[in-house]
């Protein structure tokens, strides 16, 4: 086992996986909640390992997709993750107790504006749709009885209809200002996202002890903050 599975494997430790940015800046509070500070600022420091003001706890900074698969493995004993992200992944191995209501968006269909997606949808046309969250897309457009080329895309899925790579995109919207910079219009909401806490499976049982006020603590502070 490497030295990061075998300290989440050590009861008296607790490895906490968080991405960058919105999910690590929405869960600080939470973490407050809990008597929890993370000591360095992941924007400023370099390490992906940091130290908290409790010995025992340590946060890992990983892909904001990527917290699943430490949590699914054991590498990570809980972590915050994305319902999107979540989807893509399967949720496999991990226990899904609490919607933290934090990171909250929404995963829409969007196209370039004047493409007239109702009536390229009601002629049954074949639709080249780019998108990061596929496994979302594909489920979405199953659904509806229409025909899709996914285009998998990593990023900056607002260029494909731009460019002729798409002709519509499936990503998650927020203000909308990012379609509206680009000349795209949301033509449908397929679901609406928030963070969930997950906890692997065999932490859940084998540290109960250490992880059960924490758990407690984030209920609380997430259901204030609704
Ligand atoms: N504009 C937004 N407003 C609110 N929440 C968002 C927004 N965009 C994404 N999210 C949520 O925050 C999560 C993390 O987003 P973030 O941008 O930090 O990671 P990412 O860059 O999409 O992931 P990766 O690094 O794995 O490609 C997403 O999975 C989603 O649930
Ligand atoms: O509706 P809006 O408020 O404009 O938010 C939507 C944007 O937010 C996300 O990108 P993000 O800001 O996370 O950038 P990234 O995809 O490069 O990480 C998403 O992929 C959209 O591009």
């Amino acid at each position: 086992m490497n030295t990061q599975a075998s300290q989440a494997a050590d009861s008296s430790q607790l490895i906490l996986a968080l991405s960058k940015g919105r999910i690590f800046e929405d869960t600080l509070p939470l973490l407050a909640a809990a008597g929890i500070t993370v000591t360095e600022n992941p924007e400023t420091s370099r390490k992906l390992i940091l130290p908290t003001n409790d010995p025992n706890v340590r946060v890992l900074i990983v892909r904001a997709s990527d917290v699943p698969t430490y949590v699914q493995h054991g590498a990570a004993d809980f972590g915050v993750a994305g319902k999107d992200v979540l989807f893509e992944h399967g949720g496999e191995g991990l226990y899904q107790p609490i919607d933290l209501n934090i990171a909250r968006c929404r995963m829409s269909v969007a196209v370039k504006a004047g493409f007239d997606y109702e009536t390229a949808v009601r002629q049954g046309a074949r639709l080249r749709v780019a998108t990061k969250f596929t496994e979302m897309a594909r489920q979405h457009f199953a659904k509806k009885g229409v025909h899709v080329d996914l285009i998998k895309l990593y990023g900056s899925m607002e260029l494909a209809p731009l460019v002729g790579l798409s002709d519509a995109i499936v990503d998650l919207v927020s203000t909308g200002s990012t379609l509206r910079a680009n000349n795209l219009v949301e033509v449908e909401e397929i679901m609406d996202i928030s963070s969930r806490l997950v906890v692997n499976q065999a932490a859940l049982k084998l540290k109960r002890a250490r992880l059960q006020p924490i758990l407690a603590a984030f209920e609380r502070a997430s259901a204030q903050a609704k």
